[in-house]
């Protein structure tokens, strides 16, 4: 900017100018999603209002469109709250999450979704999937991976059970803190409250650390984080939500032995989602018991030349030697590329159950 005001007065004029334009220009846009949900209300009483593979489209184009000084991803996180802003005035999106509040769950929740949805903490990942299920809240957030810890094996059975569709992905870099409150004596430190997957990404530097210590599991990072505040020799593993939540200092940050931790959760809900340009699948599927069978099922993807992202191998719940499969791949199931694909494969299979099609997480 070559016009730039030198003086402090000045810059703030031009801050206050700036800022009056992007106020009306988000009220414009505002306007717009009204309307948006007017005409959908029209085309169909019982319309979806939340569209996955729109909102998709409109972050990676002003990540592309970006010339900075602010990064693009910091970029994105801003429009994300303005469309969430947007959607909440079309209709107030309700999530449920796997709680308690503070949990990495509901970070992805917020991340994904923006600070205007309405999420809803709950005990248990069975009970995030009855309540979508249910009707009770429009979507659920469940995590799925760990880069180190691997699969959620909860969440997976839940998926055979049901007949929920994933409607997007949302990928959060975990950082594990060592969190103590006010009354803890930091240097008498003698038991560490966490979740059992935390322990397991702090297990090198718990070892160097603190190696006699009591590490105490418990079904939540947000609960390790409030039993912290009622003894004054504990500390928990958590991440940021729960330390601010529960007013914690943290007395060693990012603690976690890999630096690219990260957990994959998944949004479910209970509609398809179109393509927006850049998608993922995921399907489970149960072969017959013979030798061969994850050759023959993996045959067709090999051909097609589609990209498999993960797999998954889990024992199915009905025979004692029989397996199904959780398959990730690149593409959408109206592509038709991956509708003959998937053809092949449910020719091939026991059974087949597609999941959802949904684009790639962009934040
Ligand atoms: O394009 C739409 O369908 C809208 O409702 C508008 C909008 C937006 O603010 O851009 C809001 C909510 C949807 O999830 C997607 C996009």
């Amino acid at each position: 900017m070559s016009d730039t005001p030198k003086s402090l007065d000045a810059l703030r004029e031009r801050i206050d100018a700036v800022d009056s334009d992007i106020l009306r220009l988000i009220s414009e846009r505002a306007a717009c999603a009204k309307r948006v949900a007017e005409i959908k209300t029209q085309e169909d009483p019982d319309t979806v209002f939340y569209r996955p593979e729109r909102e998709a489209q409109v972050l990676r184009r002003i990540m592309a469109l970006n010339e900075g000084p602010l990064d693009a991803e910091e970029m994105a996180r801003l429009f994300r709250e303005i469309m969430s802003a947007c959607l909440a005035l079309e209709q107030p999106v309700k999530v449920a999450y796997l709680g308690p509040e503070g949990t990495f769950t509901q970070q992805a929740a917020l991340k994904h979704f923006g600070h205007s949805a309405v999420s809803l903490p709950m005990a248990a990942i069975d009970e995030v999937f009855r309540e979508v299920e249910a009707g009770a809240v429009h979507y659920g957030v469940v995590p799925v991976e760990n880069s180190t810890e691997g699969v959620v094996n909860h969440t997976l059975d839940s998926f055979m059970d049901s007949s929920m569709r994933i409607c997007g992905e949302a990928v959060l870099r975990i950082h594990q803190h060592l969190l103590v409150s006010s009354n803890t004596r930091k240097d008498k430190v003698s038991r560490i409250y966490s979740h059992p997957q935390s322990f397991a990404q702090c297990r090198k530097w718990l070892d160097a650390h603190y190696p006699h210590a009591e590490r105490v599991a418990v079904a939540s990072n947000a609960e390790a984080a409030k039993l912290v505040k009622t003894e004054w020799h504990s500390a928990a593993i958590a991440g940021d939500m729960a330390a601010k939540l529960y007013d914690l200092e943290r007395i060693a940050e990012k603690i976690e032995d890999s630096p690219d931790n990260s957990t994959r959760f998944l949004i479910i809900g209970n509609h398809d989602v179109p393509m927006s340009g850049e998608d993922k699948t995921s399907v489970v599927v149960a072969m017959r018991n013979q030798p061969g069978a994850l050759h023959e099922l993996l045959e067709p993807f090999h051909r097609h030349a589609i990209d498999l992202t993960r797999l998954e191998t889990r024992p199915s719940r009905s025979g004692v030697w029989n397996y199904v499969f959780f398959i990730d791949f690149k593409g959408h199931r109206d592509e038709p590329r991956v509708a003959a694909v998937l053809e092949e494969v449910r020719l091939r299979a026991a059974d087949l159950k597609v999941l959802g099609s949904y684009p790639m997480g962009v934040l």
